[in-house]
């Protein structure tokens, strides 16, 4: 954290979405981010090199969820893992794999076949997410679907990838820790924070740690996952506390 308070032009700042700037809600659909983080990430921005959210999620699905987000200046959304970005109000990606429709076409009689008619599907285009966070019992069904789960990903070229009462299957090539590390070279960072929450951020930890930069890894902590609390250098309450941090950082920049 040294480096970045002395430095802050030379910082930047990469952010997970969910259940780190939004807190997490039984509903995908209904996450909002936290009614402080825009303002907050904006503040922000005027001191470092860059902010960055990187997310499993859409970039146009964040600004749903997070429409102030739009106005924030300078921010960069490396949604899907890295696989589609938004800047300057443009979405870029490149186009969606063949397999994601395929898989989602047989869930149905998967999830049937199972007798786990309770989960929820999310069609993120890129991607299918099989939350079990509103099933009788969400532990339960995670553990009866990993299998058949990633068997399906295995048949449509796609992998599995499992975070808080969801598993997704999504095209692999991509994940958070590659995502953070060419941002990372392209905006010529002289040093990162990462803050997350998710199994998915683990990869971004990694990449923190083989910047070759000073780094930060900053976990937003919760019951459901502890692994990242293990890892990161500071831990706070989850997105309150993360942009509590955040906040905090911006006013000792402004002291400075
Ligand atoms: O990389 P992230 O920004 O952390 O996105 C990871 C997944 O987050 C979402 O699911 C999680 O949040 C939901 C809303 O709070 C919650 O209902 C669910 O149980 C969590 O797993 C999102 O729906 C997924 O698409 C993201 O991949």
């Amino acid at each position: 954290m040294e480096a970045i308070l002395k430095d802050p032009a030379g910082a930047v700042i990469g952010l997970d979405f969910d259940g780190t700037l939004s807190p997490i809600v039984p509903d995908p659909d209904a996450a909002v981010v936290h009614s402080e983080a825009p303002r907050t990430l904006a503040e922000l921005g005027r001191h470092v090199r860059a902010v960055a959210i990187v997310t499993g999620r859409p970039p146009a699905k964040v600004l749903e969820l997070g429409p102030a987000l739009k106005e924030v200046p300078g921010l960069v959304i490396l949604g899907h893992y890295g696989f589609e970005r938004w800047e300057d109000g443009r979405i870029c990606a490149p186009p969606p794999p063949a397999g994601v429709p395929r898989a989602k076409a047989e869930l149905p009689l998967l999830l049937d076949s199972l007798g786990l008619a309770d989960v929820a599907l999310e069609d993120k285009g890129r991607a299918v997410a099989v939350h079990t966070r509103r099933s009788a019992d969400p532990e339960g069904a995670l553990a009866a679907l990993r299998e058949p789960l990633t068997a399906l990903a295995a048949k449509h070229g796609l992998v599995v990838e499992p975070g808080r009462l969801v598993l997704e299957l999504r095209p692999s090539g991509m994940d958070k820790g590659h995502a953070l590390s060419a941002f990372l070279a392209e905006r010529a960072a002289r040093s990162v924070l990462f803050a997350g929450d998710d199994l998915g951020d683990l990869a971004a930890f990694d990449a923190v740690r083989s910047a070759g930069l000073p780094g930060v890894t900053v976990c937003s902590g919760s019951a459901e996952v502890t692994e990242l609390a293990d890892r990161a250098d500071i831990v706070v309450d989850g997105p309150e506390g993360v942009v509590a941090l955040l906040r905090e950082l911006t006013s000792a920049f402004s002291r400075s």
